[in-house]
């Protein structure tokens, strides 16, 4: 933690657009002009293209950057094995598949001197990292700032502060992202997670999926919930450092190690769009019902990792922001139901609608294939006979990872201290209320 961290984070500047084609020099003169790979870079700078996706994906979804950096990457020494930690990846093995409810309290305090990485504690997931399919849920509690680098080569990180600011230095430059806000770094990049705040606490989706898009808008129209302008990537910003910097790469579900002689943030320039970005989720244009009956919550779609079938989505971030109630003859909080979908969420700030009690800020819900939930008992009765004037929900924050798989707890998830014992017991006591006409 550090005052001039925050000062840093909070005069960064950024440039705008969801996907867009992004250029960005730290030193005028860096980026070349008119073709990507001159006969020798400008400023004796090194170019270097870092594909996000495969070269030949449609244009439309084709993410690639080039990068203009002192050494080029491939200058580093050999990787060996790191210690996993608490960091899990798919396929998920550890348990079986549990068609239970589940909900858990936040992290427990982590060991003084803990670090964003090492902070990472792996919930489950699905899919198979090598293959590029399906996600993990990680959890983060840190006290320190990270001195080392990391990336993943497994996945995109999709960063949800739950509690503590963050300053990310990026290979792209800087992003500054604070509880309400989500973080995205892209599949490969390196990066460094600085606290802004005494302790971090958050969620990670790890998609190892094809990157978050947002969503098409169909009959919604041109405009409407995440705008594609709100969404902010970092300006070139360089460390010129020589000197051993710790490099971690996350490759196939393991951590390996090298300590590079400068530091591998050294992009002086860039342009494409496979770049880093923050999003405050309270941009968010909330749309609903100002009829009658709950949409469904895909109507909160932040962004969207789609499958190789239409409109199933390998995992949809989805968010239910503060936003006003106004069904008639509606039951407004959340219905009952039973989804093909699994359903992982957290809440970042207050009080969720669906649940009177028990889900707390940093704690998380598991509702897997099937699974049945919805309101507990406490909502139901409340919501049953509630006058139903227009209503604001203003006091929450609460997010959604919900993929077309089912989600495999890790060992350490089923047998943490913080998995609630009792969770079924919230939709203990709805009685019978039936009564035939005759
Ligand atoms: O609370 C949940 O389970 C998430 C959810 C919210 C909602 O408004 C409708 C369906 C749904 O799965
Ligand atoms: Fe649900």
């Amino acid at each position: 933690m550090s005052g001039d961290a925050r000062k840093t984070a909070e005069r960064l500047a950024y440039l705008t657009g969801f996907g867009n084609e992004h250029s960005s020099e730290a030193v005028p003169g860096a980026l070349p002009e008119g073709r990507n790979s001159p006969q020798r870079a400008p400023l004796g700078l090194y170019a270097e293209q870092l594909s996000g996706t495969a070269f030949t994906e449609p244009r439309a979804h084709n993410r690639r950057s080039w990068l203009y950096r002192i050494r080029p990457s491939a200058a580093h020494p050999a990787f060996t094995r790191a210690d996993n930690g608490a960091i899990r990846t798919a396929p998920f093995t550890e348990t079986v598949p549990d068609p239970n409810r589940l909900r858990w309290n936040p992290l427990p305090e982590p060991p003084a001197g803990t670090d964003f990485l090492a902070g990472l504690w792996t919930l489950g997931g699905n899919g198979d990292a090598a293959q590029r399919t399906g996600v993990a849920v990680h959890l983060y509690h840190a006290d320190a700032s990270m001195d080392r680098v990391f990336s993943d080569a497994d996945g995109e990180l999709l960063i949800v502060p739950e509690r503590g600011g963050l300053l990310l230095r990026t290979e792209f430059g800087l992003l500054h992202a604070e509880p309400g806000h989500v973080a995205l770094i892209p599949r490969g990049v390196r990066f460094r997670v600085e606290l802004l705040d005494e302790t971090a606490r958050g969620y990670v989706c790890e998609n190892y999926g094809a990157p978050f898009r947002l969503p098409d808008l169909g009959p919604i129209g041109a405009n409407g919930l995440a705008h594609a302008r709100d969404f902010r990537a970092p300006v070139a910003a360089y460390e010129d450092v020589e000197g051993p910097v710790e490099v971690v790469n996350k490759f196939c579900g393991n951590l390996w190690t090298a300590t590079y002689d400068h530091s591998p943030l050294d992009v002086v320039a860039w342009h494409g769009n496979h770049v880093p970005y923050v999003y405050d989720l309270r941009r968010f244009n909330v749309l609903g019902t100002i009829s009658y009956d709950h949409p469904d919550p895909s109507i909160f779609t932040v962004l969207t990792s789609p499958s190789d079938t239409p409109g199933l989505a390998g995992v949809d971030f989805v968010v239910f922001a503060p936003r006003w109630l106004v069904g008639e003859d509606t039951f407004r909080p959340p219905y009952f139901h039973r989804n093909v979908m699994s359903e992982y969420m957290g809440l970042i700030e207050g009080a969720y609608d669906a649940k009177a009690e028990g889900f707390v800020p940093g704690g998380g819900s598991l509702h897997n294939m099937m699974s049945a939930h919805g309101p507990d008992r406490e909502t139901f009765d409340r919501a049953s006979a509630a006058e139903l004037r227009p209503q604001k929900i203003d006091d929450g924050l609460a997010f959604m990872f919900e993929t077309r798989w089912p989600v495999t707890l890790t060992s350490q998830a089923a047998r943490a201290g913080h998995l609630q014992q009792r969770y079924d017991d919230v939709w203990q006591g709805l009685e019978r209320h039936f009564r035939p006409l005759h």
